[in-house]
């Protein structure tokens, strides 16, 4: 009925609590960009507490006027007929309150996740080096059902039980001024213990609920292990290990037992105890003829009201830190700013591009590790067409100079230029529609296979796709999908092997049709069919095209016009593969290691 006995959304990893509300404020800026809903919302709230107050105040007139001998029928119908409206009021509000309140709850959720990705989708690699997806993506789901808890509810909570503990002490204080003295000593003693308690009680609910994980964490492992526990002869140790957390398990059920039963005693005698001596306070007052009985039942059904009301608002407090803290990490996210953005007045890249990269005196660092020089003086221009394959140990460097090349980091020292322009000068998105990269392992993402190919061209008709198919010779296996082109892939989609994903990365490269390729051959080894299928369509997509190559396949090499060699970041060769092998130096040595075994 209420919204707060909705049970909050399971937290993969609750935000910590924050020291003050002070990050609220964001959530707030967001509800401000709706001052309708935000109105209709702050409307039925006041609605709905004033209507909450007027129950008992109707009921008291219902008492004093209408029961009793010799009272007017006309009052008492219209004491009833107004207590119907009341309450019809009461239910419409709350309706119009859940419905406004969750409303904002939701948007400024949705509108936060939005901004949050839109901002993530700006931000290059290295934040995502110190920022790991599987925290931001928690995030992104459990911070903000946290937040849309908050807004959805616990403000609603905090606000309506506000005004009404403040109306109903004040409705008190007309009724019975003295009385209600009393009562303001009377009902923290009565709502402070079961508070306190109720916390005793959760904590300790909590614990139990950790410890029977923890006798399913061992059961499970025991069950996996099984034929090792015999094998070794340990199941009498198994039994002993299980036992204890078992005992343990029923100690800390013992302890909430207890506390449940003290709790309850506790607060049926408070509260009872309490409505007896106020009724009785008020009985004298009644035969003394200082006050009616109306009032009497006013007091108790109001001060029942002002209890409630406090008593919820003391658990409000903790979730409202709750929520500053999930805003505040949510924050973190919308703030971070690219380091890498296009500049003021970006410089056009020529057109038609030619196609030149040129890397002058490169050093670069990664921010997360700055004592080592990922490139160091590194200077190699690649000519419009050429085909360049680069070779070198792991750690050479050859996956940064792609980075760098992207724009993904800018360098410490030196220039790198494509068709004479200084990466730095120009728009980042014009360097990377110049650039097509082919990766390793091609990324799937979960849509369908035309999806798929046009990502990076998402322009492209149907006959330019089956082209680009044809040219990465991944047109038979395309069509072989039960629903061709509509096939989906990706997670749950059709399975694609490692070679028919390199020739997705291929022919997507294709559509791209970017002068300049960056091509990481994949490592892992192909059967020999699948190989030549994907050295073809290599051979095709670099025909015409400038191309850095991070070469592992002899075919590669040798097709190259020039090889480079790298080593701590550093070219300590270059030459043919011929003038290479016959230097007898590292590329020697490399080729003896890795390709060996390819060209017999
Ligand atoms: N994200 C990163 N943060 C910090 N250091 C990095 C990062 N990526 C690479 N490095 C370091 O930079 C140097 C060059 O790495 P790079 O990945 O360019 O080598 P590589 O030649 O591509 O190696 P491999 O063939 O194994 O992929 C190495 O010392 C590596 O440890």
């Amino acid at each position: 009925m209420d919204e707060e006995t909705q049970s909050p959304p399971p937290a993969a990893e609750p935000a910590p609590k924050a020291k003050t509300l002070g990050p609220l404020r964001m959530i707030w800026r967001e509800a401000l960009k709706y001052p309708r809903q935000l109105l209709f919302a702050a409307l039925a709230l006041l609605t709905t507490s004033a209507a909450t107050i007027a129950i008992p105040a109707r009921f008291k007139a219902i008492i004093d006027k209408a029961f009793g001998p010799g009272a007017d029928p006309s009052t008492i119908n219209s004491s009833f007929q107004y207590l119907l409206m009341i309450v019809l009021v009461l239910g419409v509000g709350t309706a119009c309150r859940f419905y406004f309140v969750s409303w904002l709850g939701e948007r400024v959720v949705a509108d936060i996740r939005l901004r949050v990705q839109e901002n993530l989708l700006r931000l290059p690699p290295s934040f995502f080096e110190t920022n790991s997806p599987k925290e931001i993506s928690s995030r992104m789901t459990s911070d903000t059902a946290i937040i849309e808890q908050v807004v959805g509810t616990t403000v609603s909570v905090a606000l309506r039980n506000t005004i009404t503990a403040i109306g109903g002490l004040a409705y008190l204080f007309y009724l019975a001024p003295k009385l209600t003295a009393i009562l303001m000593i009377g009902i923290p003693l009565v709502v402070g213990p079961i508070v306190f308690f109720g916390r005793r009680v959760r904590n300790v609910s909590r614990s139990s609920q950790d410890r029977v994980a923890g006798i399913g964490v061992i059961v499970a492992e025991v069950l996996g292990a099984m034929k090792i526990v015999q094998a070794f002869g340990q199941e009498k140790r198994e039994l002993e290990r299980f036992s204890e957390r078992v005992e343990a398990t029923f100690q800390t059920a013992l302890r909430r037992i207890s506390l449940r039963a003290l709790m309850t005693s506790i607060v049926i005698v408070l509260v009872f105890g309490g409505i007896t001596m106020l009724v009785w306070e008020g009985a004298n007052g009644v035969a003394e003829g200082s006050i009616s009985g109306g009032t009497i039942f006013a007091i108790v059904i109001t001060a029942g009201l002002v209890a409630g009301a406090l008593g919820a608002l003391s658990e409000v407090y903790g979730d409202l830190l709750r929520g500053a803290g999930a805003a505040g990490r949510l924050n973190e996210l919308l703030r971070e700013e690219p380091e890498i953005s296009a500049p003021a007045r970006p410089t056009a890249l020529p057109v038609p591009p030619r196609g030149q990269i040129a890397f002058q005196n490169v050093a670069f660092r990664y921010p997360s590790r700055p004592e080592v020089l990922a490139l160091d003086d590194f200077s190699l221009t690649v000519e419009p067409g050429e085909t360049v394959a680069i070779v070198g140990p792991s750690g050479a460097g050859k996956s940064t100079l792609f980075l760098l090349a992207q724009r993904f980091y800018d360098p410490h020292g030196g220039t790198i230029r494509i068709d004479g322009v200084p990466l730095t000068s120009a728009d980042p998105a014009e360097i990377r529609a110049r650039t097509a990269l082919v990766p390793q392992d091609a990324t799937l993402f979960a849509a369908s296979a035309r999806d798929n190919l046009r990502y990076g061209n998402w322009g492209a008709s149907d006959d330019q796709i089956w082209e680009a198919a044809r040219a990465a010779n991944a047109e038979q296996f395309l069509r072989d999908l039960p629903q061709g082109l509509d096939t989906f892939l990706g997670e749950d989609g059709a399975r694609l092997s490692g070679g028919q994903r390199q020739r997705i990365a291929i022919a997507r490269a294709v559509l791209r049709n970017s002068p300049i390729l960056l091509l990481d051959e994949a490592t892992s080894a192909l059967d020999a069919e699948s190989e030549r299928l994907v050295q073809e369509a290599l051979d095709r997509l670099m025909q015409d095209r400038t191309t850095l190559v991070i070469a592992h396949r002899l075919a590669t090499i040798r097709a190259a016009d020039r090889i480079v060699v790298m080593d701590a970041g550093r070219i300590v060769e270059q030459g043919t593969h011929a003038s290479l092998t016959a230097a007898d130096g590292l590329y020697a040595r490399l080729a003896r290691l890795q390709f060996e075994g390819l060209a017999a």
